[in-house]
């Protein structure tokens, strides 16, 4: 199993840039279910998470090929035919590809069969929501030995009200209803990026969708898409890690091939931190005299849905407040159990306690290297980020769960100035 070994201490300077989304690029793989032509897909993250998709695509028949390597990291998939509409547990088990895959899947070819999605280190993974939702569209849905089965002859329009705000959600029946007879409304829909990304997709495939980025999604329903060529949104997340990578280390850091417009809040509450901002069409520049400047503020978090709080940046933004002077607030509203780092930051020496869904983070701390233990994918960040300002060189064990959504950081990293190397089996080379 790899691990990160990191020494802290250098200031990041130079030019990081910035990866394509996986959380966009998850459910634009996902949509190529609805055509038999070619889906070509520009800016695909290289992380394990995408390789998992790709597997899934092609256990249903489907071809794809990922273009690493190649200019814009171009993706070519074909759906001509789906042999085996089935997304097994074997290979959608390490993430939410199967919820994603069930409203294409059930669309195009009036049936699906796929593993539920297991509970999560970072809490549930409900889809009662998706399951409700196709009903309404007139599916009918069983579960047998930890699967569901959707079958239906042609989905039907409906008006469909989400209790609960849900991303892949709304993205999952978005794909369900652009092959639908009539017109869906959905209302109190997602606004993240990632769905209008999906929804600028679906569009250029020939789908009939309004107010993608609003509460309020409106769909008529088409009888067949085509193929589609689309650039997959630069990774908010990432970017914002980088962000308070240079943030942490009192750096200068140049952050690239972003989109400043995704980022409203974190901006807002890094700069509420003392961090300084230059923000411009496509990259932004992060300057900070570090903690032991005095320079850096406590402030109060609450995750929230887009454009509010992201609750993929609470954990690095933990590592931030333990830099900063006072005690800071920290709410995850989203998600029941995604405190995990808490306990490791504490190792390297932070104070912070939780109670409920509240983390107070009183800094700041100086941080000790430590050996420490990756629980999920944006916890892995957050100790990362911890151990870039940490006293000495520390170990982080399990950092597949990083190569899930983050594409060569530490490659990325050390072009900047980090001093970090992975030691063991190099992911994509096993
Ligand atoms: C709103 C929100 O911030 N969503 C985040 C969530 O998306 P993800 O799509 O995984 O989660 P959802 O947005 O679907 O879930 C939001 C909330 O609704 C609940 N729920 C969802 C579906 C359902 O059928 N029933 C139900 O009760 C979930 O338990 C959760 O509490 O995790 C992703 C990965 O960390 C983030 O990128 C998303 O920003
Ligand atoms: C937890 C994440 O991903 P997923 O929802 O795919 O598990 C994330 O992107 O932070």
């Amino acid at each position: 199993m790899d691990k990160f070994v990191v020494r802290g201490g250098n200031p990041l300077l130079g030019t990081i840039k910035v990866s394509g989304a996986k959380n966009s690029a998850l459910p634009c793989m996902a949509a190529a279910i609805l055509t038999e032509d070619e889906v070509i897909l520009e800016n695909i993250p290289q992380v394990r998470d995408i390789e998992t998709e790709r597997k899934l695509l092609e256990s249903m028949g489907a071809e794809v090929e990922l273009g690493y390597g190649r200019a814009q990291h171009r993706t070519h998939i074909q759906c001509a035919i789906l042999s085996d509409p089935v997304a097994k547990y074997e290979i959608v088990k390490t993430m939410r590809a199967s919820s994603l895959v069930l409203g294409p899947l059930i669309a195009r070819t009036g049936i699906a069969r796929v593993a539920m999605p297991g509970g999560c280190a970072i809490g549930g993974r409900p889809i009662d929501l998706h399951i409700k939702g196709l009903e309404a569209m007139g599916a009918k849905i069983t579960q047998d030995h930890g699967y569901l089965e959707a079958r239906t002859d042609r989905l039907k329009g409906a008006h469909i009200v989400f209790d609960k705000i849900t991303v892949t959600g709304t993205e999952d029946l978005l794909m369900a209803a652009v092959l639908a007879d009539g017109e869906t409304l959905f209302e109190n829909c997602a606004r993240e990026p990632e769905v209008t990304d999906l929804a600028a997709l679906l569009t250029a495939m020939g789908a009939k969708i309004e107010g993608a980025g609003t509460s309020t999604i409106r769909v008529q329903g088409v009888a067949k898409l085509h193929g589609a060529r689309h650039r997959i949104n630069p990774d908010r997340i990432e970017a914002g890690t980088f962000l308070i990578a240079g943030a942490i280390t009192g750096g200068d850091l140049n952050v690239d091939c972003c989109d400043p417009s995704h980022l409203g809040s974190l901006l807002s509450k890094l700069e509420q931190c003392g961090v300084r901002l230059d923000v411009g069409k496509d990259a932004i520049r992060v300057r900070s005299e570090g903690a032991a400047s005095g320079q850096l503020k406590a402030v109060n978090i609450s995750t929230e849905e887009y454009p509010g709080f992201p609750t993929d940046m609470q954990a690095q933004f933990m590592a931030l407040a333990t830099q900063a002077d006072g005690a800071s607030t920290i709410t995850e509203n989203i998600f029941e159990n995604r405190f995990m780092h808490v306990q490791e930051l504490n190792r390297m020496g932070a104070n912070i306690t939780v109670q409920g869904r509240t983390a107070t983070v009183r800094g700041r701390t100086p941080l000790e290297s430590a050996a420490v233990m990756c629980s999920d994918l944006r916890a892995s960040a957050s100790l990362v980020l911890a151990a870039l300002v940490a006293d000495g060189e520390s170990i982080l064990d399990r950092v597949y769960h990083m190569d899930r959504g983050y594409e060569r950081i530490e490659e990325k990293l050390r072009g900047v100035g980090a001093q970090i190397r992975r030691m063991g089996d190099v992911f994509g080379k096993k």
